[in-house]
């Protein structure tokens, strides 16, 4: 018999069955595995796509009979924009997980409309759901709900940009800080944050027990889309990816206004660790919202660039490009309306102190497996299509 698995303050965890919306996403796929390996809980994952949890499910989209978790995770294609069952699910689950929604900077400011849409409207019935069914609800919304830090509006060489309270973004004391309407990168931003006050206040005046999580830059393997193999050629994803695609096009990286501003990584086998505790501690988890990155991988983009393409010459075998890095305007990068958040490190304080979760893997471990991961999946793809071009030029 397998041993009882206890929680955080020693009581055995009981199955659950989890409504996951976003499921065949990068987070969510990383979940599912997680959730399949470990633990018993059953795993109803809505998606429109399921590539990503493929290896997990049957040809019919089900079950693989052949795993131990046969019977525990059964896949739902449907877009929660406009699907009826969508509350039948949300009934039969003990807890929903909501990762939907549109998180790539370069759709903020050319798809403001589709990114206000997918972040708070589409958000709404699946909060209402959980609120009038009482069913718990832990929702995924962003560090970008912080903007920019205090300190950024200081001289460049003013003293007090050195104090932690003029960068360090604190869950329950830093102000939300924006830029002007017209920046349509704030789209997002606000988007999520108008949702994250809008299940607080369910919270406050309905009872609905929520968490709310705010990722700091986590990545890893499986993230986002190479432009061209398995996502549209003219596509931009996060940096991770346009890097990844990039080193392995043999091409230099792009630096956007000179790579200056600067970001914490989190890798997701980390990340995820964090959210398990989230679903298997209620008592610890609801009602809080947690910052989850990891304060010691602190780079300027810049930085970030350098260290991967020292670590995917290294995985790859091949050498570095002469001219490595070059600088782009945002304008010519991302367009008319792009703004940035210049700094963002995470507070711990609440996570450690409700979890006892701290983050373990440092930037470059997890380069090297994330590149690795990249290199193996890719590079085969990316010679084909080369070719290809080249014959057809
Ligand atoms: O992954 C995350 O957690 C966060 O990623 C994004 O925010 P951001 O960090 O600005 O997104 P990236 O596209 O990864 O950009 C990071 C930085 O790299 C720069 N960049 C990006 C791509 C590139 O080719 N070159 C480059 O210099 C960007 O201008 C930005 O300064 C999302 O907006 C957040 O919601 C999300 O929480």
């Amino acid at each position: 018999m397998a041993a009882v698995r206890l929680d955080l303050d020693g009581k055995p965890i009981k199955a659950m069955t989890i409504c996951m919306i976003g499921a065949g996403g990068f987070i969510g796929s990383h979940l599912c595995e997680k959730l399949m390996a470990e633990t018993p809980h059953t795993v109803l994952a809505v998606d429109v796509y399921n590539d990503k949890i493929k290896h997990l499910l049957g040809p019919e989209g089900e079950q693989q009979s052949d795993h131990h978790w046969a019977g525990r995770i059964h896949f739902h294609r449907l877009n929660i924009k406009h699907d009826s069952r969508l509350e039948g699910l949300i009934k039969m689950s003990h807890l929903t997980i909501n990762l939907a929604a549109i998180c790539t900077p370069a759709d903020y400011n050319t798809r403001p409309l589709e990114t206000i849409y997918s972040n708070f409207i589409d958000a709404i019935p699946v909060v209402k759901y959980c609120s009038e069914n009482g069913k718990r609800l832990i929702h995924f919304s962003t560090c970008e709900v912080y903007g920019k830090t205090i300190g950024s509006f200081l001289p460049k060489d003013h003293p007090l940009r050195q104090e932690p309270e003029f960068y360090v973004l604190k869950e329950d004391a830093s102000p939300c800080i924006f830029g002007p309407i017209e920046k349509q990168r704030w789209s997002y931003a606000c988007a999520k944050q108008l949702i994250e006050r809008l299940i607080f206040a369910e919270g406050a005046e309905n009872g609905l027990e929520f968490t709310i999580v705010r990722p700091f830059n986590w990545i890893g393997p499986r993230m986002d889309f190479i432009p061209g193999i398995d996502g549209p050629g003219e596509g931009v994803p996060r940096v991770l990816a346009c890097f990844g695609n990039n080193l392995l096009r043999g091409e230099p990286l792009k630096l956007v206004n000179g790579g200056q501003s600067q970001r914490t990584f989190l890798y997701i086998k980390d990340a995820i660790e964090a959210v398990l505790l989230m679903i298997e501690n209620p008592a610890r988890a609801n009602g809080q919202i947690f910052n989850v990155g990891n304060p010691n991988n602190e780079v300027t983009v810049k930085q970030l660039a350098e260290m991967m393409i020292e670590v995917y010459s290294k995985v790859a075998g091949e050498p570095v490009l002469d001219v490595p890095t070059i600088d782009v305007s945002s304008r010519e990068f991302y367009g008319e309306g792009y703004d940035d958040s210049d700094r963002r490190i995470p507070d711990m304080t609440i996570i450690s102190k409700q979890l006892g979760w701290s983050p373990k893997a440092s930037l470059s471990d997890l380069l090297e497996s994330t590149l690795t991961y990249q290199h193996k999946t890719y590079a085969e793809a990316m010679k084909r299509m080369t070719a290809r071009s080249a014959t057809s030029n």
